[in-house]
Order: structure tokens, then C-alpha cells, then sequence
């Protein structure tokens, strides 16, 4: 029978506060508000020289980076098409249709996705974290999961494979 193996990282501290907004329904734009956000991850691979998939602790120290840079910003799309993010020196400014909203430059950041729903920032978080494992170990899973989770229980997943 084949073996597999997975690691799976749910730590209390790989949470963030952030605000948002997205779009639904084509034209419907909800008004900006902040979640809880809670991050999952869980990695496939063979077992390496130590038996891990990955060690634990590279993982943890790499995605709590990416989550730390999340913590207490608003998060902006840069690929929706009726949300327009405008970055200068000092101010982020985003548009969709008449409405208008203003924003320290320091306390935005802007992810190159169409809308900020979980499973589009599971997508994001992820593809950091790939890009980290693989600066820091020269190492990628065979798999990896992500869940992002807004109001304590909506999770949003997204797999790499
Ligand atoms: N599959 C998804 N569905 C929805 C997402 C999403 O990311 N993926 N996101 C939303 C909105 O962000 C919405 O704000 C969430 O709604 P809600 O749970 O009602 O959030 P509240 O903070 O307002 O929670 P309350 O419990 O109502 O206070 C919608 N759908």
C-alpha cells in the first residue's frame, strides 16, 4: 500500500485583523469592514534526511512572517476590474464607480488578486509562502493547502499541487 506523508500547521498566533472589502453579484460592493482572519496551512511531500515533510519550524517562522505583514492593513485588489487602487508616496486611493476611499499609504497593502475573499487570500498567502520555502530551503511541496478563515468558521481554501 503507499505511504504518504503531510504536515499541518494551525498555530493560535498565525491570525491577523486586517479590513477589506469586496465585491459580489457583479456590482454589489460591500462597505469596508475588518475580520479576524485565522491561517491554515498543510504541506505534502516525501520525508527528507530528518523524516519531516518540512521542518515545522522553518514553516512556522516563514508563513508567520507573511501573516504578521497583514496584521492591522487594509487590504486592496489590484486586479479587479471595477476597483481602482492608485498607490503615491503618501496615499493609496481606491474607486469603484461613485464611491470613493482615501487611505494611508504605510497602512494599505496591495495584493495582485481580482478580490479579497479568503479564498483568494489563501491563494496569496500561498503563493508567498512557496516563494519563501523555496528561498530559505530551495525546497517546494508536493501539495500544499491554505485556509483562510474570516468570521471563526468561513473558511476559504486553495491547493497547489
Ligand atoms: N465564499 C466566500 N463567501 C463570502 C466571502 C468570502 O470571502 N468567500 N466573503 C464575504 C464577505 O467578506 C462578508 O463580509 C462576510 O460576511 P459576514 O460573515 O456576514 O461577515 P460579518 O463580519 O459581517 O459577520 P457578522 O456575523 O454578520 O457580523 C461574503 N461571502
Amino acid at each position: 500500500m503507499p505511504v504518504r506523508h503531510w504536515v499541518k500547521l494551525t498555530k493560535d498566533h498565525l491570525v491577523f485583523s486586517a479590513g477589506h472589502f469586496i465585491t459580489f453579484g457583479g456590482n454589489i460592493c460591500e462597505r469596508v469592514h475588518g475580520h479576524n482572519y485565522r491561517v491554515e496551512v498543510e504541506l505534502h511531500g516525501p520525508l527528507d534526511e530528518n523524516h519531516y515533510v518540512v521542518d515545522f519550524i522553518a514553516l512556522r517562522d516563514s508563513l508567520q512572517e507573511i501573516v504578521t505583514g497583514l496584521d492591522h492593513r487594509m487590504l486592496l485588489p489590484t486586479k479587479h476590474p471595477a476597483i481602482h487602487v492608485v498607490r503615491d508616496a503618501k496615499e493609496v486611493t481606491a474607486t469603484f464607480e461613485d464611491r470613493r476611499w482615501v487611505f494611508p499609504q504605510e497602512e494599505c497593502i496591495l495584493l495582485d488578486i481580482p478580490n479579497t475573499t479568503t479564498e483568494l487570500l489563501a491563494q496569496w498567502i500561498g503563493q508567498q509562502l512557496l516563494n519563501a520555502l523555496e528561498a530559505k530551503l530551495q525546497w517546494k511541496p508536493e501539495v500544499l493547502r491554505v485556509g483562510v478563515d474570516e468570521n471563526y468558521g468561513q473558511w476559504g481554501y486553495c491547493e497547489f499541487s
